[in-house]
């Protein structure tokens, strides 16, 4: 590829730092999720970016050393994983490809299915494939996922301790009614430990170059096997990627892009970069305001829609 027709390169650093402050200040209407105690009690002004670019530039603004939980960031390399390991077919038959107009646990969504899970970047779907992930325990489960993500990425994800406890402090009960639900349709085996699996996987702790690295997991097939796979989870992420509001992003920005309710925000742009943004305060669906405005400025000023 000739490296003057990749847009996403004409970016500046002066630009970054102008839209991070931004980023910043639109952030402030957005509210912590109170669920989660722990997410409840972090700064909302942390901000955090870090862009890779497939011609190899970097960019990166605001804390680079701070850790945060992926929470459902985790989605899309969970898929990546079991499509991998297992095949389309089989993961298919575990969860859906169709997009959600309903919150990301909802249950009355999974119980209009009849139990069978609507797609795999809302919970009741990645709590399905968590069930899929090899080992006798959810430690082992988790571990699993995240040497192979640490090897594979060349990044560092650590299981926080603290957030898990936290998470294990206010068991969730949408999350518990969607495993008794999926249970009861036969897509979960065990479900303590499938729940435990997932709750442990959303809490793989990244830093904003951690997050950045798993994204070029998605830009750059390490071989060719990876090729349907990789794109199947960037199809999920434009369709799915944002829970009810992927459609209205989709017309607006038209990339793959998922969010995770710790403020993470995980962008692609294929053949030309990853984008990674971490911004806590979310807006009513769960996604990071501060994180959203960030990639609009990029994507619209760069003019780097699929789309276009
Ligand atoms: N949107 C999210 O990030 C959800 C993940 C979180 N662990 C939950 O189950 O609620």
């Amino acid at each position: 590829m000739n490296m003057e027709f990749n847009p996403l390169d004409r970016l500046t650093q002066e630009q970054v730092n102008t839209w991070v402050q931004e980023g910043q200040q639109r952030s402030q209407f957005g509210q912590l999720p109170s669920y989660i105690p722990q997410l409840a009690q972090v700064n909302p002004q942390e901000f955090g970016v870090k862009i890779l670019t497939l011609q190899g530039q970097s960019y990166q603004a605001g804390n680079q050393t701070l850790r945060f939980p992926v929470m459902s960031v985790i989605k899309c390399f969970l898929l990546l994983n079991r499509l991998l390991e297992l095949g389309q077919e089989r993961v298919f038959q575990q969860v859906g490809d169709q997009p959600s107009d309903q919150p990301f646990n909802s249950l009355e969504q999974l119980q209009s299915d009849g139990g069978w899970p609507r797609n795999p970047m809302i919970n009741s779907g990645a709590i399905a494939l968590a069930g899929l992930l090899p080992g006798q325990d959810a430690n082992s489960r988790c571990q699993y996922l995240c040497s192979w993500l640490n090897q594979f990425a060349d990044c560092q994800l650590v299981l926080d301790q603290d957030i898990l406890e936290s998470v294990r402090s206010a068991p969730n009960p949408k999350n518990l009614a969607l495993v008794s639900t999926l249970a009861a349709s036969g897509y979960l085996e065990h479900p303590d430990i499938t729940l435990d699996t997932y709750n442990q996987i959303c809490c793989l702790s990244a830093t904003i170059s951690d997050l950045a690295k798993l994204g070029w997991l998605l830009l750059q097939p390490t071989n060719p096997e990876w090729e349907s796979a990789i794109r199947i989870v960037k199809t999920l992420m434009i369709t799915c990627g944002l829970y009810e509001t992927s459609g209205h992003f989709a017309l607006k920005l038209g990339i793959p892009t998922k969010s995770g309710v710790s403020g993470a925000v995980l962008s692609i742009i294929p053949l030309q970069g990853a984008i990674a943004c971490y911004s806590p305060p979310l807006d009513p669906q769960g996604n990071s305001i501060g994180g959203l405005f960030f990639l609009e400025k990029i994507v619209k000023t760069l003019n780097l829609s699929l789309f276009n």
